[in-house]
């Protein structure tokens, strides 16, 4: 087992990537309203993203591991929050009213469900669990910037930080530690491992969708 056979068997995949929502910030037609409500509840389900992330580090066995959940914690609170908080300045969204803002029943269920699998499963279980939204969001990143970028994108900073070279190696770092610690898994542990990839992928699906109903 490993990254690329998780993706490939992945039924909402596609769906994931090439979502509606990414397909409007891609072209810069979003509403602001959608992408006020992503930005809010991304900034919520990134706090939890975050301890997951510091839980990978605790259920490191070698210094290489840890190595790979600190780029990963270390990616969350300086580009991916860093570059919400500077919207939140630059669209005038004081950070009280996101830090607290109602969690939509989707980031609790998608960001519950990762904490779930990390907390009660193995290291390799947990990076089954957190490769979709990692992964994910680094492969929409280079596939916008391999198309090539529109002039004047108002999400411009959003896509300049996941096709950044900087995420696309922590991607890559993470696809190398997702495939060691599934190259010797038993079809019972892969079975396992690919069901909570395919929860995940498909709670991004909801999560872009959410913010086209601003539900
Ligand atoms: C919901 C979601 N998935 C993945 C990422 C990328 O880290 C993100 N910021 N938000």
């Amino acid at each position: 087992m490993n990254y690329q056979t998780l993706r490939h068997n992945c039924p909402s995949w596609n769906n994931y990537i090439q979502h509606e929502f990414v397909q409007q910030l891609t072209a810069g037609t979003l509403a602001a309203d959608s992408f006020r409500h992503y930005l809010i509840q991304d900034y919520l389900y990134l706090i939890h993203y975050t301890r997951v992330m510091a839980l990978s580090v605790y259920k490191s066995d070698t210094l290489a591991q840890m190595r790979v959940g600190q780029s990963g914690i270390n990616a969350m609170l300086d580009l991916e929050i860093g570059m919400y908080l500077d919207f939140c300045h630059q669209w005038g969204i004081p950070l009280a009213d996101v830090e607290g803002a109602a969690e939509s029943a989707v980031t609790i269920a998608y960001s519950r469900y990762i904490l779930d699998a990390a907390m009660s499963g193995s290291l390799a279980e947990l990076y089954a669990a957190i490769a979709p939204c990692l992964m994910g969001y680094g492969e929409i990143g280079k596939r916008i910037k391999d198309n090539g970028f529109i002039t004047g994108n108002p999400y411009q900073p959003w896509i300049d930080v996941f096709s950044s070279d900087e995420f696309q190696a922590i991607t890559a770092q993470n696809e190398a530690q997702i495939d060691l610690l599934l190259a010797d898994a038993s079809p019972a542990q892969a079975d396992k491992f690919q069901r909570l990839f395919d929860t995940a992928a498909r709670m991004e699906v909801n999560f872009w969708q959410q913010a086209l109903d601003l539900s």
